[in-house]
């Protein structure tokens, strides 16, 4: 009796995991289905932005602040609205730079994201709300630059940029602000602004440091003129695996609508061949010098190879999401799932759960038991922590009965430096570490809170 109770005990709870992750599925899609009819999910082409020729009453009321500066005037004011603006990415440096733009009377705003608002983008990502989750963020981001300014036009793209849409969306407007985050695209959003001969207001944000720098302007250099090869993916870092505070990509998106709104008004900017780092660290920005538009150039150059658009992706050997940046360093028979995890915890077999990230990411959440050895930490065979480690797997052999090798499954947050941290584990040397078997858990403890523990954090 008390064991059938158990079991349906259980099995309620195995239900009622599934029925909270499909509300939550359900609520997502019919928030994106209810505004999907406004969103421009392919390139339409646009009616031509219509020039005003005088300031109406309103306007002065509204731009007065701004008015009064002689480096705008009424002139710059009525140049700023017969211009359009394409925002790529509607994320941390997006929300900043579209809020500013609407604000200041800009005639024409792109709002272009693939993605949907997510509660950990709401730190910084400032134009979405807690009620917009699930949401496409152009959308989103739309809704709350209209709410801003009902004059500003703002066409929100529910669409990833790519070599086939780039040129014919690029052509029809006037500026480009990159607030992507992730190579491709960087290459992307580059070569379509030098061939459709369109300035570009670059920005990045991470951690602590952000950067900016206006390509393809008044004779400067592009993007390939200063990266004419792109980094190894496996140095590329983003928000999500770096962190970021929310105030830096604050400051970098106000500082790139600043040099739009310079740009579009007519007053020009001088971040052309000039790149502005900023450390929020000490509160200080520098700027230096890059080096100027190289003839050689393979898009902007005197014979440029790259005419028209190529495959971003295997150019730059990632992807253009940050969505699904997964390394096959391993074989199948070296990882499990997160599925053959839960049932070796159900069987209690004995095991050692090496969790390698950063102290601070196990500080936020963390599956019971673990032993945190960072991957830093193994790779620079830290003293300390390989005998801790030796240490675990000489209790482990007491607890295992027979001469079989004491398992060591290895976990991160998604399943990239877990096989990182197998290699180095594998090449090790030492008594104690030579015995055992380890394997990585594919997908690491974000595979485990989306397909076993939805109450698991997800970060
Ligand atoms: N090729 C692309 N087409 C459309 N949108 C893009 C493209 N590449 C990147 N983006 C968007 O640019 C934005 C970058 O912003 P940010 O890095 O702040 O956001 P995020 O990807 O939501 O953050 P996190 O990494 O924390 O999940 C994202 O919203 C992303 O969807
Ligand atoms: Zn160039």
């Amino acid at each position: 009796m008390a064991q059938e109770v158990c079991s349906l005990k259980a099995q309620l709870k195995e239900q009622e995991k599934e029925i909270a992750a499909l509300k939550k599925k359900l609520s997502q899609l019919e928030k994106s289905h209810t505004s999907a009819l406004e969103l421009h999910d392919k390139v339409r082409p646009l009616t031509p932005l219509k020039a005003k020729l005088a300031l109406s009453n309103e306007d002065i009321m509204r731009y007065s602040r701004q008015l009064l500066l002689p480096e705008l005037g009424v002139q710059g004011q009525l140049n700023l609205s017969k211009t359009s603006v394409l925002v790529v990415g509607c994320g941390g440096l997006g929300c900043p730079l579209a809020q500013y733009l609407a604000a200041a009377g800009i005639g024409r705003l792109g709002l272009l994201d693939y993605d949907e608002v997510e509660l950990s983008n709401l730190h910084r990502q400032v134009l979405h709300g807690e009620e917009n989750q699930g949401q496409a963020k152009a959308l989103s981001a739309a809704n709350a630059a209209r709410r801003l300014n009902s004059t500003v036009e703002c066409i929100p793209y529910h669409l990833q940029l790519s070599s086939e849409n780039a040129l014919q969306l690029i052509q029809q407007y006037d500026i480009v602000a990159d607030c992507s985050d992730n190579v491709p695209t960087r290459y992307l959003v580059n070569d379509a602004c030098v061939l459709s001969g369109k300035p570009l207001v670059s920005a990045s944000a991470l951690r602590m440091e952000g950067q900016l720098t206006v390509y393809n302007y008044s004779g400067g250099p592009c993007y390939r003129c200063l990266y004419p090869v792109p980094p190894p993916p496996e140095t590329v870092t983003n928000c999500s695996d770096g962190g970021v505070l929310g105030v830096v990509p604050g400051i970098m998106g106000c500082f790139q609508a600043l040099e739009v709104i310079k740009i579009a008004s007519g007053q020009g900017s001088s971040c052309s061949q000039q790149l502005v780092m900023f450390d929020a660290q000490d509160a200080r920005f520098r700027s230096i010098k890059l080096r100027p538009k190289q003839a050689g150039c393979a898009v902007c150059g005197e014979n440029p190879s790259v005419t028209k658009l190529v495959d971003y992706e295997s150019f730059c050997g990632s992807a253009a999401t940050d969505k699904c940046r997964k390394l096959n360093l391993l074989p199948r028979d070296q990882r499990i799932t997160v599925q053959d995890y839960q049932s070796i915890m159900d069987k209690a077999v004995p095991h050692l759960l090496l969790d390698v990230r950063p102290l601070v990411e196990v500080e936020i959440c963390h599956l019971p038991f673990s032993l945190n050895i960072p991957l830093s930490s193994l790779e620079e065979r830290k003293t300390e922590h390989i005998q801790l480690f030796q240490e675990r797997i000489s209790q482990l052999k007491q607890q295992m009965a027979g001469d079989c090798r004491p398992p060591v499954y290895v976990i991160c947050k998604l399943g990239n430096d877990s096989q990182k941290a197998v290699q180095v584990l594998e090449k090790m040397s030492g008594s104690e570490v030579d015995s055992i078997m380890v394997k990585d858990i594919c997908g690491g403890l974000m595979a485990w809170a989306q397909k076993i523990d939805p109450t698991f954090p997800q970060y």
